[in-house]
């Protein structure tokens, strides 16, 4: 279950599903009803033992219908429930309208001027938003927000689908952002359906989101063929590294075969007082499997790193020249460059370096460096290459990308991360590793996942200074051991945070390639 769902890919199976005669829509909706509450009994088990008061807001649409068939189920569990619409009930979908009629056999709806003034938090145990779901097509329009705005200022404990006002496929809020509300917004539980949908893993939304809870409706065979190139994947949780990178990260532990064949990896450093940066990215790729790492060190800082390296092989890289002598060696099958380099001399090393074909990580100041000139970059690069931005690299390389990013979003589905950074690959011809803590990773040929450090992920220590150069050189480790480029950043992205989250808070950038032998040995035992 690792896969991520667009709406139109979900809408597209559960067509596909009641097209076939397999179930009708009425039914779908009973079983997202259903799962919904089964989710919140298992989220909150006391709940299920006693009476407890329930909200739920329901919108127009589809997911108002869900809401309907919830609130019938806990009046039928024994609670006492409320129920508020937006709309009007004689535009309700029809499979909303049967479940709106099946509520008013039990209950009725409560007139919306009573949701003012803190009615919400003041009297329900629990909140649920109902009131728009994966058909969200534009910004709420003023009174929905009106509607919806006293809900988040209660807290949602459950949001079914998605919380209302967010695109489920970018995790953008629609819309300009809302003066007349400072947050914080906070989601207890979402419930969704078959796969998460791609915003659920994407900032912000994916920020929003305490818990994330899946439940089958019976389409999972309708879902789109994965396999395919389209699909994106969700690189969370333990069982995301597949069997035959864990069996290569294992026999980085036991391995008796010689140095050179887990590869050679050349790191370019900066001058003096600017050689930290590579040599975090140098202990990486050694604590990941590479067999030998180099650092490459103009004259002058070469003492500076010679007293700090041990494990690490030191060669003066002075000029374009001796990095093209030092290249006649073979054996070094991958380099890593950006982490502190500077500028100027990124200008003059890059061409050198990606012109030898070898597999290269560039990152950093590689990359800055071509700001305003991006596409001499791009004429460079091959496939062997990974770029690995934060986000205002990306900008300085894809300003277009980025400022369409940035841009309020006035139609759903909104232009995403995923859309951002597949461009991205697209047109630099190789493998885009976009940074951040819903890190999003696309290969030229469509293929995409996010690796998030968010929800059950959580580990903002990540963000310290030196993070990066660390996952530059857990990449660059991995291509040496003979990974993919899209392999090698996504186990590296996701390698990088299972040592945050091992390590946990107080941890500075040194700790990282530290950690891993203790994730190396859970992963492997
Ligand atoms: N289609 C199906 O078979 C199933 C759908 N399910 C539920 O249905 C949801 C999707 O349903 P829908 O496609 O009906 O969409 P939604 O219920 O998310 O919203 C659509 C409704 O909101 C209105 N709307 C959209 N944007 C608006 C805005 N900015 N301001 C005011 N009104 C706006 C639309 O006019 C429409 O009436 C899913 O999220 C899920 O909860 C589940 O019941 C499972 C089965
Ligand atoms: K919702």
């Amino acid at each position: 279950m690792s896969e991520l769902l667009t709406a139109a890919q979900m809408r597209t199976a559960e067509n596909t599903a009641t097209d076939a005669g397999q179930v009708t829509g009425l039914e779908l909706m009973e079983r997202a009803g259903r799962g919904v509450v089964e989710a919140v009994f298992e989220e909150w088990p006391t709940l299920a033992a006693s009476r407890h008061k329930a909200v739920v807001l329901c919108g127009p649409g589809n997911n108002g219908g869900d809401g309907f068939v919830v609130a019938r189920l806990l009046k039928e569990w024994g609670w006492e429930v409320e129920v508020f619409l937006y709309g009007d009930a004689a535009k309700l979908s029809p499979d909303a309208r049967v479940n709106y009629e099946r509520w008013l056999c039990l209950g009725t709806i409560t007139s919306n001027e009573s949701l003012e003034g803190g009615y919400l938090s003041a009297n329900f145990d629990l909140v649920i938003d109902a009131v728009f779901g994966t058909g969200l097509s534009r910004p709420l329009t003023e009174d929905a927000w009106l509607f919806c705005k006293e809900m988040y200022k209660a807290g949602i404990d459950v949001a079914i689908d998605v919380p209302s006002g967010f695109c489920s496929d970018s995790g953008r809020f629609l819309g300009e952002s809302r003066s007349d509300f400072e947050g914080p917004l906070s989601v207890a539980l979402t419930v969704t359906f078959e796969r998460l949908r791609q915003g659920h893993a994407l900032l912000p939304l994916a920020g929003v989101l305490r818990a994330c809870a899946v439940k089958s409706i019976g389409i999972d065979q309708y879902l789109p063929d994965f396999r395919r190139e389209t699909s994106v994947s969700y690189l969370s949780g333990q069982a995301r590294i597949g069997a035959s990178r864990k069996a290569v990260l294992n026999s980085t532990a036991q391995s008796s075969s010689h140095k050179y064949s887990h590869g050679h990896t050349l790191v370019l450093s900066g001058g003096a007082g600017r050689t930290g940066a590579a040599r975090l990215s140098g202990r990486a790729a050694l604590r990941i499997g590479a067999g030998l790492v180099t650092l490459g060190v103009p004259g002058s800082a070469q003492m500076e790193v010679a007293s700090q390296v041990t494990g690490i092989m030191l060669k003066r890289v002075d000029s374009k020249e001796d990095l093209s002598g030092i290249l006649e060696d073979e054996r070094i099958n991958v380099l890593c460059l950006g982490p502190g380099l500077g500028i100027e001399r990124a200008g003059g090393l890059v061409p050198v370096a990606v012109a030898a074909g070898r597999a290269c990580v560039l990152d950093a100041d590689a990359l800055s460096a071509y700001e305003g000139r991006p596409e001499a970059l791009f004429d460079l690069v091959t496939e062997t290459c990974i770029l690995t931005p934060h986000g205002g690299e990306f900008a300085r390389l894809f300003p277009d990308l980025a400022a369409k990013l940035n841009a309020p979003s006035l139609d759903g589905p909104a232009y995403s991360k995923v859309d951002a950074t597949r461009e991205a690959a697209a047109r630099a011809g190789c493998v885009v590793l976009y940074k951040g803590a819903d890190t999003v990773i696309a290969s030229p040929d469509g293929r995409c996942s996010v690796n998030s450090a968010l929800g059950e992920r959580a580990a903002p220590w990540l963000a310290t200074a030196g993070s990066g150069d660390v996952l530059a050189g857990f990449i660059a480790g991995l291509l040496a051991r003979g990974f993919s480029p899209m392999s090698a950043a996504e186990t590296g992205a996701w390698l990088h945070v299972e040592c945050a989250l091992s390590f946990g808070p107080g941890l500075i950038a040194e700790d990282l390639a530290e950690e891993l032998p203790k994730v190396f040995k859970r992963l492997c035992s």
